[in-house]
């Protein structure tokens, strides 16, 4: 329980409603005791009745109707406070579900990018629903099934014990072997049912991969080899399945049978006591036999809510293994830090921490307020980690960053952030209209805004041609928009936020030469008075630059103009030389 006590902060903020949830646990409780003993009552009426000289059938009839009426009213009104019972605990574990998942969720958003290298999107999704959902299981009905198995037993034990302490003996000696084997079954169940959990999911990952690769499937006509696949996977989901049947086939026919050997019990026990007149009348043995049917389940429950909270318990902790991880890149800064937009390297190496690469090395340049900046360099050189490196997502392993003559650690990392106009490499867009793709740069966006900046990313013309124009939804439940249109949408994107540093890495280089021109005319009244960092393989987007750095192995191997180095020996002018040509040819 050393995990789960993380979540008491929970149970104290619900604490009234928790209070409520007991008393009314306990009020319902107490109701459904006052059948039993009435059933007894009208079971002695009648054997009264039947041994009389002179019987007194009305009066008969009366009692028995009075029995009858208090036995459905209680009934009644105990099922009125289960209702209730149910209403408040199962509420309450609901509120706690819904606290803790936001808590993670908004631990997950504060995490830094390591963290999400480190841990795969699925296990991420795991804890913060089936883990939540198991945890939640302890917060609800656990809770209640141990307060009503509690109250039941503090009540109704003493009352068998009361009525006949031979009978009460006999009939509860069975119990705890019924709590034990359900907790055992209940433990075999929570196995299997992962294992099937398991494959399920396995499952779904091959029918998506299936159908959103359907095309490749069809064109390669490979659809009899995966029909095969298909198959022994089925087969395998089947077997599965029945191991989890035959264990929860167990659970029914168990409990029945412990109910049936304790009522066995009740009844030669109590028959003997009742020839040897040590019960006053058979109506006891009726009574007994409802206290047994009473207490099997919440004896039942014993087992069961023991292995909910050991699976509760391991769920918190790899919840809390989460919750403890701390962001590495914090905002330590509280006051407000307007960026202009002078960018300085001075020295700065960087490692990947869980590749161990270094991609940058002793890396120093300067950039001024308004300048552009071109980067260009070999694959894995290390242009897209100077761009991770200015929005802070890692911070520098040696050296240091400047913005505007400050260190980077000093700047409110939000007001850094909203300074960055990024648009990376691959362009991601949520599965979402045009509009809201665009507007999330500005949120306050107009309409008019999201139009100009569609027109300045050159992609206005490709919206206005689908039939919903700006509120065309992209991504599975809407259209797939191609390479080139995905990486405007990303540029209104950054334009319509209106930053004061543009970061645009290689996000042109799915558009043909012709629209990369026409943007790029574009970007430069955009960023007049913007600093800008552009990352690309093509001299196009690197030739009105004001400086132009060539990157080889983290390191600086030329910068200059780009008329100084298309006269300089080296990899740019290489690179100029056969563009050219391919642009000629
Ligand atoms: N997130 C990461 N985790 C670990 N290593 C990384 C990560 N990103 C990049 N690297 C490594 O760092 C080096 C530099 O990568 P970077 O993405 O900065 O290169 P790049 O010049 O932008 O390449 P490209 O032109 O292909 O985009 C590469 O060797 C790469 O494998």
């Amino acid at each position: 329980m050393k995990e789960l006590k993380y979540i008491n902060k929970y149970f104290k903020k619900y604490k009234a409603k928790l209070l409520i949830g007991i008393i009314i646990t306990i009020i319902a409780r107490i109701f459904s005791l006052v059948m039993p003993p009435y059933i007894s009552k009208s079971i002695a009426t009648v054997e009264q009745f039947l041994k009389a000289e002179n019987p007194d059938k009305d009066a008969l009839q009366s009692t028995l109707l009075t029995y009858i009426l208090i036995i459905i009213g209680s009934a009644l009104l105990s099922a009125f406070f289960t209702f209730l019972m149910r209403q408040t605990i199962i509420n309450i574990s609901r509120y706690i579900e819904y606290d803790l998942k936001n808590e993670i969720f908004r631990h997950y958003e504060n995490l830094s990018l390591n963290f999400y290298k480190k841990n795969r999107t699925g296990d991420l999704m795991n804890r913060i629903s089936e883990d939540v959902n198991q945890v939640r299981m302890y917060a609800g009905p656990a809770v209640m099934y141990s307060i009503q198995t509690f109250t039941l037993f503090v009540c109704v034990v003493p009352i068998m014990f009361y009525k006949s302490p031979t009978m009460a003996f006999y009939c509860l000696v069975p119990l705890p072997f019924l709590s034990f084997l359900i907790y055992r079954i209940s433990k075999i169940i929570h196995k299997k049912s992962t294992v099937v959990q398991q494959y399920l999911s396995t499952l779904s990952t091959f029918s998506q991969e299936t159908f959103s690769g359907i095309f490749v499937i069809k064109a390669y006509g490979i659809e009899p080899r995966i029909n095969r696949e298909s198959e022994i996977l089925a087969e395998d989901g089947r077997q599965k399945s029945m191991d989890l049947a035959r264990v929860e086939a167990w659970f029914m026919p168990l409990m029945t049978l412990l109910i049936g050997i304790s009522s066995t019990i009740a009844i030669y026990i109590g028959g003997k006591q009742y020839i040897d007149g040590e019960i006053a009348t058979v109506g006891i043995i009726a009574e007994f036999i409802i206290y047994i049917a009473m207490l099997t389940w919440p004896v039942a429950i014993v087992g069961w809510v023991t292995s909910t909270v050991q699976r509760a318990e391991a769920s918190q902790k790899r919840i809390n293994e989460f919750l403890n991880t701390e962001p590495q890149i914090r905002n330590t800064v509280s006051a407000h830090t307007p960026v202009r937009g002078k960018v300085e390297f001075r020295n700065v190496t960087f490692t990947y921490e869980d590749t161990n690469i270094t991609a940058l090395k002793n890396l120093s340049f300067t950039l001024n307020h308004g300048e552009t900046l071109a980067i260009i360099g070999k694959t894995g050189s290390g242009k897209s980690t100077i761009l991770d490196l200015i929005g802070r997502l890692y911070d520098v392993t040696e050296g240091e960053i400047r913005i505007d003559d400050t260190p980077l650690e000093q700047l409110n990392l939000y007001d850094l952030r909203k300074a960055i106009g990024a648009v990376p490499q691959e362009a991601f867009l949520f599965s979402d209209s045009i509009k809201n793709n665009i507007k999330f740069g500005k949120s306050d966006a107009t309409d008019q805004e999201i139009i100009e900046a569609a027109k300045r990313a050159e992609v206005h013309k490709n919206i206005v041609k689908f039939t919903k124009k700006y509120d065309t939804v992209l991504g599975e439940r809407g259209i797939t928009l191609s390479g080139g249109q995905k990486q405007r949408v990303s540029i209104a994107r950054a334009l319509i936020k209106d930053p004061e540093i543009y970061l645009f890495d290689d996000c042109l280089s799915a558009v043909d030469t012709e629209t990369e021109e026409k943007i790029l005319k574009n970007l430069h009244k955009a960023s007049r008075q913007k600093t800008t960092i552009i990352v690309s393989h093509r001299i196009s987007s690197a030739r009105n630059a004001d400086k132009i750095i060539i990157l080889e192995n983290g390191t600086v191997a030329q910068q200059g103009t780009h008329n100084q180095l298309i006269n300089t020996e080296g990899h740019y002018k290489d690179l100029y030389l056969s563009q050219l040509s391919e642009k000629e040819m």
